[in-house]
């Protein structure tokens, strides 16, 4: 028997080594011995190893089962992230980097464009949700592509989708646009308003909160928090605590959450009453855009008037001075105090009123439109349905005049101008589609 053979380990049971020793020199046995001991030190690692690998293996199909969802929520891998890294870096090194939520929505796309144009890195959010017209989304998603800015389908409801996107960059700002919005529309699918605006809310906070470094959040409230409050111009310091709709609800909630997480997490947070933004890409389900389509299509349009028979009135706010308002709020938001869920000190809390601070009657609305469409239009003057509308608005800016340097310079003739030239292009089919 050769000494290979007696080293062979497989069978070691069957063999009986001493035995065959017993026929080997002396100086033969104790290298035997050395080598027995060295094989079964050799065995054992090998086993060892064999029972690891086996472990690891038998982990190793979660976690790619986990990776694999991940990556199909997030249309994922290399490509994927190649592209998110990318379309979040800023032109030069005092740019931001910032999450845009809601980035194929409204106020999402103007915004997004404005910060990439002049240099800070973008990165867009949406869930293409089917509120209004998807397709309108999917155009505004290529003006963002065109403007180098790359949108995630995703929800902020996804909380592992969010880790990702914050395991993939370092975000300096988040600007949170992502909402369900419409006032109307919350009696029909009120779930749809607790989902987004609240839950949602908290699920992006949650995130932002463990964050290290934390960004700094501005996000959409809106003038609807007011509710009835019937002094003139809303201030920042009137009661916002009898809302009109649940719509209205779930704003003035965000706003009470996000007071919340600056105090215990230290998160910088800014809030942006929204007044009525309306303009070119805008919301189908608001009423300058579907009069404007009834309009043209000689259909009949319903406009509210108040009990005491005034026109309700709104302080309509062109688009582009939102953006103003929204990159102000940006450029002036101070960083979050806290790092990776814990506070280290008060950190900048703000609420600002967006609005025009001049408001219109609906009626005045539907006689610019109809000078600019030349189309007469069919109204039907109703009383204010108790929908969760409010009589009207009126923003008192001066906070965001001094903190900001807001200063809203579009009135209603001039926005609804720009807004129909880009409505008629748009739905003629015309190359100005293609036209930002
Ligand atoms: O300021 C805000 O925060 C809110 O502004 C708008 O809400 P709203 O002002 O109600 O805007 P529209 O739905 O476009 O209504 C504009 C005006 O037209 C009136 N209206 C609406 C619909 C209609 O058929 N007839 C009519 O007269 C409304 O009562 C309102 O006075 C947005 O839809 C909300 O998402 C946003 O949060």
């Amino acid at each position: 028997m050769s000494l290979l053979d007696t080293t062979r380990p497989s069978t070691q049971g069957k063999l009986k080594p001493e035995k065959s020793l017993l026929y080997l020199q002396p100086h033969h046995q104790r290298s035997l011995r050395l080598y027995s001991s060295l094989s079964k030190f050799a065995l054992s690692s090998f086993l060892f190893l064999i029972i690891f690998l086996f472990f690891s293996l038998l982990s190793s199909p979660s976690s790619a089962s986990h990776r694999s969802k991940i990556t199909n929520s997030l249309s994922g891998g290399s490509q994927w992230e190649k592209k998110v890294i990318k379309s979040a870096r800023p032109k030069s090194r005092a740019g931001f980097t910032v999450l845009v939520t809601g980035a194929a929505g409204f106020v999402g796309t103007h915004v997004s464009v404005a910060l990439k144009r002049r240099g800070d890195g973008v990165l867009g959010l949406d869930n293409f949700n089917h509120y209004y017209d998807v397709n309108l989304k999917r155009d505004r998603q290529k003006v963002l592509e065109r403007s180098g800015v790359f949108v995630v389908e995703g929800d902020i409801n996804d909380i592992k989708l969010l880790q990702k996107l914050f395991d993939v960059v370092y975000f300096t700002h988040v600007m949170h646009l992502a909402a369900q919005a419409g006032v109307r529309y919350a009696m029909q699918n009120p779930k749809s308003y607790v989902n987004s605006n609240i839950a949602g809310f908290v699920n992006l906070l949650e995130v932002c909160k463990s964050a290290d470094p934390q960004p700094a959040i501005v996000w959409a409230s809106s003038s609807s928090v007011y509710g009835l409050n019937k002094r003139v111009p809303f201030s920042e310091k009137d009661r916002t605590d009898q809302p009109a709709s649940l719509y209205a609800a779930t704003k003035k909630a965000g706003e009470a959450l996000a007071h919340s997480y600056n105090h215990i997490y230290g998160l910088s947070i800014t809030g942006l009453r929204f007044f009525t933004v309306y303009g070119p890409w805008g919301r189908p389900d608001m009423a300058y855009f579907f009069f404007t389509k009834n309009i043209l299509k000689g259909k009949e349009i319903g406009v509210y008037e108040t009990a005491d028979g005034k026109s309700v009135a709104r302080d309509f706010t062109y688009v582009d001075d939102i953006v103003k308002g929204c990159l102000a709020a940006l450029d002036t938001a101070k960083n979050s105090t806290g790092s990776g869920g814990k506070n280290r000190g008060p950190a900048q809390f703000r609420v600002f009123n967006l609005g025009n601070t001049s408001p219109v009657p609906v009626s005045k609305l539907v006689s610019i439109l109809e000078k600019l469409l030349k189309v007469k239009a069919k109204k039907k003057v109703l009383p204010l349905p108790r929908n969760g509308d409010v009589e009207f608005t009126h923003a008192n800016i001066s906070s965001a005049q001094t903190e900001l340097g807001y200063m809203p310079t579009t009135d209603l003739e001039m926005g609804l101008k720009k807004f129909v030239r880009w409505y008629t292009g748009y739905y003629s089919g015309s190359k100005k589609k293609k036209s930002w």
